[in-house]
């Protein structure tokens, strides 16, 4: 059995520490960590019904996130590996999944306004969060947050769909 928070970013995340699966998420394969991740967010998948109050076409579990457990304040790096979509692991600490991250943290009374962390993705690519303001986001209280990172322009690509191509409106091989 594991526990998972469940957390809107910009997108719908379950954020659990590696270590709830005996997984360390610096020392082991990647190939475990993701298949850890995906068969959480499978299971929550089918299990949870969400709901945002404003956004509608976001209301499933995107991905899981996961941790190295190190949510209290302080300034060293904290890891994260997000898995999202269908079992695509982002090279970055996500950010989407760093505002979820950072937001969490805030709520469990990990962080203050304006205190700001280090987030490490899978690539060693660092981004910086913090919690600019609380709000409210329907009936629930949020938060503004604010996350910097770098990132590379790579390419251009122009996709083109023939009238005929039943196929190409959507198809995925696995
Ligand atoms: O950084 C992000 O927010 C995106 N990367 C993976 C998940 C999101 O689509």
């Amino acid at each position: 059995q594991i526990t998972v928070d469940i957390v809107y970013g910009g997108a719908f995340y379950a954020i659990v520490s590696a270590g709830q699966y005996c997984l360390d998420i610096r020392e082991s394969k990647v190939s475990d960590l993701r298949a850890a991740a995906d068969a959480t967010t499978d299971i929550l998948r089918k299990q949870l019904e969400l709901s945002h109050p404003e956004t509608e076409g976001v209301s499933f579990v995107y991905g899981t996130i996961l941790t190295d457990g190190n949510d209290d304040y302080s300034e060293e790096i904290t890891d994260t590996m997000c898995v999202y979509a269908e079992k695509q692991v982002d090279r970055s600490p996500c950010g989407s999944g760093t505002s979820s991250r950072i937001a969490l943290q805030y709520f469990k009374n990990k962080v203050k306004v304006n205190q700001s962390r280090t987030f490490r993705g899978p690539s060693g690519d660092v981004f910086t969060a913090k919690v600019v303001k609380e709000v409210n986001c329907g009936k629930y209280r949020a938060v503004v947050t604010e996350v910097k990172g770098h990132g590379y322009f790579c390419g251009n690509s122009t996709f083109t769909l023939e009238e005929n191509d039943v196929t190409g409106r959507g198809f995925l091989l696995q």
